[in-house]
């Protein structure tokens, strides 16, 4: 139901404003001074506004801004008396959608309302949306305390209402993908198109006909027009991901495209232009590229203007546990599982592992744990093998005898089975006559 303001002094015409709306199934509120209109905007969803334009309070002409403020969602058409035409033009200029005349247009006032009601109805549907796309990517589903990420993400939303080209640097599976999306979803383009592309998973004569579409007829196959990426997100953002490993030729008609906004297509004669923020990312140190030849230098600097650097899950231990903590919740209901914690040794054993794939790997360790969990507590057992392995080496870098090595083997399986003899004796593919007798002569006691 859509629902209706309507402020005006003069008692009888309010009334009877609001008894024909009424009539037509609309929720009336009626204000007899600016000032106590302004409150019910404030506190309730007003689709048309009509008011006077004669207020005891106020001019209603200038105040049409002011209403529009508070609620720029809600539809104004003022109220104007016989003769004061020129106040109704006023009033559109100043953000009213249209007015009436007093008296005058009575036939006009229903499907004046009506077409109000259903436009404001659409833009508080848009503004829900964006609450949506924002509380789906925004930068608070971003996990993490840390100095570190803290930094990234503030920089991250600095610069994300501005149309800057940003660049994100930063190892995979740092999240790179969930920034773009957060710094998109904090934009003027929040309600327009985000489009993702990795350029080190396409060849070069795909990845250009992707990026910039073709003409039919462009190369054998292509027998139709086709838009590119950056074509259908127009006035939305592109995503280039892994931009370091793209083809240098192409790395020119990007360029191209970042400083002009144009590009040729593919078999066209003529240019393409098209309004698109450009977000990239890269896990390598394009500087580097440059010097070895294999990134243009240009693009370099261009790209290199607003750098995000992402930490890399060993640079932030600290934040492994709330991460964790976060992928058991989110796995739990995916999994429908009611695991509550993890045992002290499996969140040690997080915090000293070695991460390569950041967050993508704690995330399907958390995941695996979940899944094979059987009581509410996650316990150091349920980390693979190869993640205990990964940690034996770190911790025995050092040049080791024979026996030494198998000493600290022997050492760290039990270890990572809580001392269960049988389960350490199948993990190490011995006996368990014969581990109790390695045990004995390493002096072992678990
Ligand atoms: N700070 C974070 N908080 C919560 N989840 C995160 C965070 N960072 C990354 N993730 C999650 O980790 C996974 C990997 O993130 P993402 O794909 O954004 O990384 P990436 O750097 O783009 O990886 P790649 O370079 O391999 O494309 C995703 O599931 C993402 O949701």
């Amino acid at each position: 139901m859509s629902s209706i303001l309507i402020i005006d002094d003069e008692k009888d015409l309010l009334n009877m404003l609001a008894r024909i709306l009424e009539l037509e199934g609309y929720r009336v509120y009626k204000a007899e001074t600016a000032k106590a209109g302004k409150e019910v905007l404030r506190q309730q969803v007003i689709h048309v506004l009509l008011a006077d334009v004669k207020l005891p309070d106020g001019n209603g002409i200038s105040l049409v801004e002011e209403y529009k403020s508070i609620s720029p969602e809600t539809e104004v058409i003022c109220l104007t008396a016989y003769g004061n035409i020129p106040d109704g033009v006023q009033a559109i200029k100043n953000g009213a959608m249209d007015y009436l005349v007093k008296g005058d247009d009575n036939r006009k006032i229903i499907p004046l309302v009506s077409t109000a009601a259903e436009k404001s109805q659409l833009r508080f549907k848009i503004k829900k949306l964006h609450a949506r796309i924002q509380g789906d990517y925004g930068f608070d589903k971003i996990i993490g305390t840390s100095g570190a990420i803290r930094e990234a993400i503030q920089l991250a939303q600095k610069v994300a209402p501005l149309d800057t080209t940003v660049l994100l640097n930063g190892e995979t599976g740092t999240g790179k993908e969930i920034f773009a999306k957060a710094i998109h979803a904090h934009s003027e383009r929040k309600t327009e198109q985000f489009l993702a592309i990795n350029c080190s998973a396409l060849g070069r004569d795909i990845l250009e006909s992707e990026l910039f579409g073709h003409k039919s007829g462009a190369f054998t196959g292509a027998q139709k027009d086709k838009k590119g990426l950056l074509e259908e997100a127009h006035q939305g953002t592109v995503f280039l991901d892994e931009i370091g490993e793209m083809d240098i030729d192409l790395q020119a008609k990007i360029l191209r495209f970042l400083e002009e906004g144009t590009f040729i297509k593919l078999g066209d004669t003529k240019e393409t232009k098209v309004d698109v923020r450009v977000i990239a990312a890269t896990h390598r140190d394009l500087k580097a590229g440059v010097d070895k030849g294999i990134f243009r230098e240009d693009l370099y600097y261009r790209l290199s203007a607003f750098t995000v650097v992402l930490p890399s899950l060993n640079e932030r231990a600290e934040d492994i546990p709330q991460l964790a903590e976060y992928f058991i919740k989110l796995f739990n209901a995916k999994n429908r599982k009611q695991v509550a914690r993890m045992s002290p040794e499996f969140q040690k054993a997080l915090q000293q592992h070695h991460w390569k794939g950041n967050i993508r790997e704690l995330r399907n360790i958390v995941e695996r744990a979940i899944i094979l969990a059987e009581t509410e507590v996650l316990e150091a057992e349920l980390l693979p093998m190869d993640f205990y392995f990964s940690r034996y080496l770190a911790k025995n870098a050092s040049v080791l005898s024979l026996k030494e090595v198998e000493q600290n083997h022997i050492q760290n399986i039990l270890e990572y089975v809580n001392g269960n003899k049988t389960k350490a004796a199948k993990l190490l593919g011995i006996g368990l006559t014969t581990l109790y007798r390695k045990m004995e002569e390493y002096g072992l006691h678990l």
